[in-house]
């Protein structure tokens, strides 16, 4: 059994569990008088009806201790209740501020006004809500020491039970106006109530500033319930959650046009075979209209023929390119009649009409002997197969059809 804190009561302590790996926390009750007495039966009640919120600490009864066994400063009566590994919620956030994403942010703060709106719902109001009332356990909220806690029914009294600081104390990880070393004196004390009020820390959402700036307005009458701050809170982690996959979009955006960047730019380096074949893999991610944008329009390419195009370019960097473009080379030339060196303009537009041909065979699913099919093609269109290889070889990166056509003749060789 270890201390582990100091309250108004008396000590408190983590215990285990016998045979069990589960701790607990026990309150001892020391300074005891009878008005102590009835605090702690009117939070024992309250609480009690609260317990089956996941939020909201669980308390499981009253133990009589082993006096033999304890030290003596513990009296017989202790409350066993859930034991919160992270302690309270200010040294959670010292010591795990730097850690949390605005999302956990967010997420311990709709847990904070879930469990305060469980009280209200109850008609239960706290009345001692700071940080050091909320506990933490396992990264989750667990809120705690309802001793000042009353049953009311009364709206305005319900949203005296001011948590707008602790949101804010949540979005910047430190008490408010607290400065190290120093202890709040009664000047800032007045000047809060004179309307002082902390400023939001850089890069907060403004949708929650709002609110926590709504729940610490001056007329409770003005705050929002406690159901208006969870459903907000809702909302903003959705956005959030939408914005996330918003940013993860972006990301395959700018990949997608450095891919681009990559197929356009005519520095990119035969030798550069590990980044063109992720490039390539990744082709399958996209439309094949949009990887033969630029020169070809294809209409109706099937599924089938995505896979198998998908399937082309994965294996394009298993092969060896120019071993194949030679044989392949050396193949066509005996079908070659046409001699004639081609000017870049007449290469490219080749380089298009094959790729062209190409679909237009994968489209009809007609893929046998391909190979033979597009030197066939070469051949009746008096294509210089020598030719549109070398010019392959050198400008690869042309665009998409000279990188798909240079990767395509590496497969059917
Ligand atoms: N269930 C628990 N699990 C883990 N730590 C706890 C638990 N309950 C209390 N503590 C720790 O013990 C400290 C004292 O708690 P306690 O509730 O007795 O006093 P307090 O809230 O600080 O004061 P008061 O009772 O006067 O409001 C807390 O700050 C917290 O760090």
């Amino acid at each position: 059994m270890n201390e582990i804190g100091i309250g108004g009561f008396g000590k408190v302590y983590r215990a285990k569990w016998k045979k069990s790996p589960k701790y607990f926390a026990l309150k001892s009750l020391l300074n005891i008088d009878e008005d102590a007495i009835k605090e702690l039966v009117n939070e024992i009640e309250l609480q009690r009806e609260v317990i089956f919120h996941d939020n909201i600490i669980n308390f499981y009864g009253i133990t009589i201790s082993d006096q033999e066994n304890q030290s003596n400063d513990i009296k017989k009566y202790l409350l066993v209740m859930e034991y919160a590994d992270g302690g309270s919620l200010s040294h959670y956030l010292k010591e795990n501020f730097k850690n949390l994403t605005w999302k956990d942010k967010f997420n311990l703060a709709n847990q904070l006004a879930s469990a305060v709106s469980c009280l209200h719902d109850e008609d239960i109001i706290h009345r001692d809500l700071h940080s050091n009332n909320v506990l933490i356990s396992k990264n989750i909220i667990k809120l705690a020491d309802f001793g000042l806690s009353k049953r009311i029914e009364e709206t305005t009294q319900k949203k005296k039970d001011i948590f707008g600081v602790l949101l804010w104390e949540i979005s910047s990880g430190e008490p408010p106006f607290y400065v190290e070393g120093e202890s709040y004196d009664g000047s800032l004390a007045i000047q809060i109530i004179q309307g002082l009020r902390e400023t939001a820390v850089p890069d907060t959402p403004v949708e929650y500033v709002k609110l926590y700036t709504e729940c610490w307005n001056d007329n409770p009458d003005n705050r929002p319930s406690t159901h208006d701050v969870v459903e907000r809170l809702n909302f903003i982690i959705n956005q959030k959650q939408d914005e996330n996959l918003d940013e993860k979009l972006g990301e395959i955006t700018n990949q997608t046009e450095n891919k681009d960047t990559i197929l356009n730019s005519n520095n990119f380096e035969v030798s550069s075979h590990g980044e063109l074949s992720k490039m390539i893999q990744d082709f399958d991610k996209m439309d094949v209209n949009q990887i033969l944008n630029e020169n070809i329009t294809l209409n109706n390419v099937e599924e089938s023929s995505r896979g198998e195009l998908s399937r082309i370019v994965q294996d394009f960097d298993k092969m060896d390119t120019k071993e194949i473009m030679e044989s392949m080379t050396s193949t066509s030339e005996e079908i070659i009649n046409n001699k004639n060196i081609s000017s870049e303009n007449d290469l490219i537009i080749k380089v298009n009409k094959i790729t062209e041909f190409i679909f237009e065979v994968l489209n009809k699913r007609n893929s046998s002997n391909l190979k033979q099919k597009i030197l066939d093609y070469i051949n009746n269109q008096k294509m210089n197969s020598k030719e549109i290889c070398n010019w392959l070889c050198d400008n690869q990166n042309y665009n998409s059809n000279s990188i798909f056509l240079f990767g395509f003749w590496n497969y059917v060789s």
